[in-house]
Formats: structure tokens, sequence, C-alpha cells
């Protein structure tokens, strides 16, 4: 297992807190309040609030940079369709794991387990697998923490075994962007019949 050395994960959603727009607009509702500028008072009074009470109100970058209206995006955890294109972490990992089957280093973990092909990678994705499941079961912040770990290196894993199939990270982002906001009962509903 590799180590976390970080408390903090960056997954590539940049925030853009609402919290200082309207700490802003409170502060210049406070002005406009004291008789300077002629701003209606009930849009004040609700900056003000939200200012005073530090509302977590967040927008997801890619929403904020992005046209689409159909997005509930400033609740948080709603549903946000990704877009297939987007870079991330992942992606710049998958590159990482690219390069590294183009021009194998001599020292590198990644080309070990590429020359092990399936069964190498294979074997490890379920070892990685089974021990994120085992942290699963750890209770309280350790075992939070390591379950992110032992998740990382599920998807590391993956990662090279889907270099090793010639599947792009991006095909994965598209089949998963397809299937945003299909419920899982209801693809399995729509199935055939089987037999
Ligand atoms: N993200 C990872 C990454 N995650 C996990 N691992 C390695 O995966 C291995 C599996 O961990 P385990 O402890 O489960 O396995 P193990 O070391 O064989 O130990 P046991 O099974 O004996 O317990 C460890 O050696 C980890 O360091 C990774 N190795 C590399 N990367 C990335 O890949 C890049 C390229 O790495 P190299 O190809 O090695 O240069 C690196 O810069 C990283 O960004």
């Amino acid at each position: 297992m590799r180590q976390a050395t970080s408390d903090r994960t960056d997954c590539g959603f940049g925030q853009l807190d609402l919290g200082y727009l309207s700490t802003s607009a409170g502060i210049a509702c406070l002005i406009d309040l004291s008789g300077i500028g002629g701003m209606s008072p009930l849009p004040c009074l609700a900056a003000i609030a939200i200012m005073l009470l530090g509302f977590p109100v967040s927008i997801p970058q890619n929403f904020a940079a992005s046209n689409e209206t159909n997005v509930t995006a400033t609740l948080p955890n709603a549903p946000v369709s990704p877009s297939a294109t987007d870079s991330s972490v992942v992606s710049r990992l998958m590159a990482v794991i690219e390069d590294r089957k183009r021009n194998p280093p001599a020292k590198s973990y990644t080309t070990t387990l590429l020359q092990g092909g399936v069964v190498k990678i294979g074997g490890k994705i379920q070892e990685e697998a089974r021990e994120v499941v085992e942290a699963a079961y750890e209770q309280g912040e350790p075992g939070r923490k390591h379950v992110i770990a032992e998740a990382a290196d599920v998807v590391y894993h993956l990662l090279v075994l889907l270099a090793l199939q010639e599947v792009s990270w991006a095909e994965v982002e598209a089949e998963i962007a397809r299937r945003f906001g299909m419920s899982g009962l209801d693809e399995k509903m729509a199935r055939p019949p089987k037999g």
C-alpha cells in the first residue's frame, strides 16, 4: 500500500466560493443601508444574512466555466454532468502510464506491471480491491484515510490495465458520462431478457 502523503485530496473540482461574493455584496449593502446608495432593501438583507451565516455554497469550476443551463450545481453534491474532456489528475496519471508503455524506463514499477501482463496487473487489482474493502471495515479517521490510500492503489492499477489493453481514460470517462443520470435499476430493467 502506498502511504497517503496529504490530508487533502484535490479532485480537480475547483471551487468558486460564493461566500466571498456574498461578503462583498453584504458589505456593499451595509454601506447602502446606511443611506449612501439607492439599493433595494430585500436583496441587501439576504446578502447580509448570507454573509453573516457564512452560507456554504459553492459552484464546481467546470460548471461556472461552462454554458450548461440544466445543472443544479449550486447545491453541494448535486449531480453535475461531467465532460469527457475534463483534465484531471487521473488523466495526467494515465498520460504518465501511457508514456511508460511507449518509453519504458529501466527503473519503473509501471513498466514491471506492464511486462507482467494481465496476470500480474489483474492480480494486483484483485489484491488492492480486497484491501480497500478491508479498509472500509476500519473505524474512524484512520479507517477513512486507509480507504483513500487503497482506493488510489486500485485506480492506479486499473489505469495500468487500461493502458495495457489500449483503452484510453477518455473512453472510460465517455462511458461514465453516457450513463450519467441513468439509474442502475432502470438500466437493468431495460435490458433484454437473458436466454
Ligand atoms: N500512482 C502510483 C502508484 N500507486 C501505487 N503504486 C505502487 O503500487 C505498489 C503496490 O503497492 P502494495 O504495497 O500493495 O504492493 P507491494 O509493494 O508489492 O507490497 P506487498 O504486495 O508485498 O504488500 C507500490 O509499490 C506502490 O508504490 C504506484 N506507483 C506509481 N504511481 C504513479 O505512477 C507514476 C510512475 O511510476 P513508475 O512507473 O514507478 O515510475 C508515479 O510517478 C506515480 O504518479
